[in-house]
């Protein structure tokens, strides 16, 4: 029987959904975590901030298993991560990147890749069409379902990757800059997308290069430097309007010729 998404995500109990300690990892043999501790519980959101560079991505992907930790311990959802199996219970947005792929596949066909881990032997039931029509609802990109995700802007196509992993009706969303290179009208749709999903109770982890239009849906910020951490607590006031000493962010997938992004982000 299906299980509505009010009965899927338990309320806010304020377990740990993520747990990072002491995390270390290298990427080409260069220390890129120095020993990390992050915390994320059930129905917070947390952004995670920092210059170019410090770490970010790299935490995010070891909490998903695709960068293996050298040292210390992650768990997911209570279990320790070489035990866990649930991954429908994460859904994940990666760095976007420039490259687009070849496959000429549909809006609606990409959307329910990422549901495909709640079916049952790939087979799509009534309530997984539900859930990818809803995702695609959320993120105002029903009515281009049939279009090929090649046709789409660079904020449009974001839109979608967010809708994939919405409609898995993930517990835990992780999403890697989803902001960056986006179009301000997307820019407002994701935000009121995932002000559904934080009011549904989702916990959500964000890398973030400035808090921008998800600062009210801030619960706590954790600020990396080199592999560190060295902040974690409110978020940083007035980040980008030079409130800290700092850095000048600039972002590598940003237009080349466009500003840099500064947030005045500790360095
Ligand atoms: N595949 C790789 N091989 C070697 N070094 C890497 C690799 N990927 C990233 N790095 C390095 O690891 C460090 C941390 O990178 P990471 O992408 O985690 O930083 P970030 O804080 O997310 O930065 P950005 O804001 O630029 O995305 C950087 O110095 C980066 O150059």
């Amino acid at each position: 029987m299906a299980v509505s998404r009010e009965e899927a995500i338990p309320p806010r109990a304020g377990g740990p959904v993520i747990g990072l300690r002491a995390a270390t990892a290298s990427l080409g043999g260069r220390p890129v975590l120095r020993g990390v501790d992050l915390t994320v519980r059930t129905g917070e959101v947390v952004a995670l901030l920092g210059a170019n560079g410090s770490g970010k991505s790299t935490a995010v992907r070891s909490v998903i298993g695709q960068v293996p930790l050298t040292g210390g311990e992650l768990s997911l959802f209570g279990t320790e991560f070489r035990r866990f199996r649930d991954w429908a219970r994460i859904g994940y947005v990666p760095q976007r990147t420039t490259a687009s792929s070849g496959v000429p596949a549909t809006v609606r066909e990409v959307v329910t890749a990422g549901r495909l881990a709640r079916t049952k032997l790939g087979i799509l039931r009534r309530a997984d069409r539900d859930a990818v029509h809803r995702a695609l609802e959320l993120v105002g990109m029903a009515d281009r379902a049939k279009d090929s995700v090649s046709a789409l802007s660079g904020g449009q196509h974001q839109r979608v990757l967010i809708a994939r992993a919405l409609a898995g009706e993930p517990e835990l969303l992780i999403m890697d800059e989803p902001m960056a290179g986006v179009d301000l009208v997307s820019q407002a749709v994701l935000a009121s997308a995932l002000r559904e999903q934080v009011a549904r109770g989702a916990t959500v982890l964000l890398v973030l290069h400035e808090l921008g239009p998800l600062e009210p849906l801030i619960d706590r910020a954790v600020v990396l430097r080199d592999g560190c951490v060295v902040h974690d607590g409110p978020p940083p006031e007035a980040v980008g309007q030079h409130a800290l000493p700092g850095h000048d962010h600039v972002h590598p997938h940003a237009d080349a010729a466009a500003e840099p992004l500064r947030t005045g982000l500790l360095s």
